[in-house]
């Protein structure tokens, strides 16, 4: 087995005096597409929001491609809270599909996704423009280019965060539950690109979702959240049909009727 490309090591998140992630112990395996699913409230989101360094941890240590997320190594080689260009360099690793979407909503399409590899990687304008038109035509919205986010359908949106991501040429995908915001009709051209991506590309993938069925398709592992602690996990052929725990048949039973 190669070494994991993300590892949450005994990870705890307090708000206030509330433990929403306890103790958490998590793998991700280089290239591995990984769904997380549980009940609200189970610290699904603040797992991803904590690897995209969007929410900071209050114990454990977080790992990412082989080195510490939230920490750096001091002179001594004792782990210290890391300073903001660590941080940077590490969040550059990840991009994140948010269910909001997030676009910026006074750039066209194309400069949303040129914007950050020329600003942030240093990109040439020229190469930011073709790797954005490269992107745009695999969610197939080479023609919306010169649009603006409020002009688009929230599928076509959510494809642009989709191509926006990627243009940062993360190692790993970050999906926060991303067709919540939609209307069920356009659900399925999201699903479809992040299909495609997973069958196309050795990204690494964390995925939260509601979306059981696409967990059950794309997902080489599923994993079942309760109270901020992996409960159960197992591929979902296994987990969606013979779950273990009692509170995973509980959770499936429900949701799996209200589809
Ligand atoms: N900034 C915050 N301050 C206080 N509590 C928070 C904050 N962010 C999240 N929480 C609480 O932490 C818990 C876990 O939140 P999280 O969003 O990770 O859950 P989730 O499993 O993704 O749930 P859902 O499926 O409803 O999105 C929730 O009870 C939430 O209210």
């Amino acid at each position: 087995m190669t070494d994991p490309i993300i590892k949450f090591d005994k990870v705890v998140k307090r708000f206030d005096t509330f433990t929403v992630i306890n103790e958490l112990d998590f793998e991700v395996q280089p290239g591995e597409k990984v769904t997380i699913i549980g009940p609200s409230g189970s610290g699904k989101s603040t797992v991803l929001r904590i690897l995209m360094t969007l929410e900071p941890i209050s114990g454990g240590v977080v790992y990412v491609d082989g080195d510490t997320l939230w920490h750096e190594k001091s002179g001594d080689g004792s782990l210290k809270p890391a300073g903001e260009s660590h941080l940077r360099r590490m969040r550059e690793k990840m991009g994140m599909v948010f269910q909001q979407f997030n676009l910026f909503p006074h750039m066209t399409v194309r400069r949303n996704l040129t914007e950050a590899p020329t600003q942030v990687l240093g990109v040439s304008k020229a190469e930011a423009k073709e790797r954005a038109d490269d992107l745009l035509e695999m969610v197939g919205l080479t023609d919306q280019a010169d649009k603006y986010p409020h002009q688009l359908s929230g599928g076509q949106q959510q494809r642009v965060g989709i191509a926006r991501a990627l243009a940062m040429r993360p190692k790993i995908m970050l999906f926060d539950e991303p067709t919540s915001a939609l209307d069920p009709e356009l659900v399925g051209e999201v699903l479809g690109v992040i299909r495609r991506l997973a069958e196309e590309h050795d990204l690494t993938m964390l995925l939260v979702t509601h979306e059981m069925n696409f967990a059950r398709q794309i997902s080489d592992r599923v994993c079942f959240f309760d109270q901020g602690r992996v409960l159960e996990q197992d591929k979902p052929e296994v987990l969606f049909t013979d779950p273990k725990e009692e509170r995973t048949r509980e959770f499936l039973k429900a949701v799996l009727e209200d589809n």
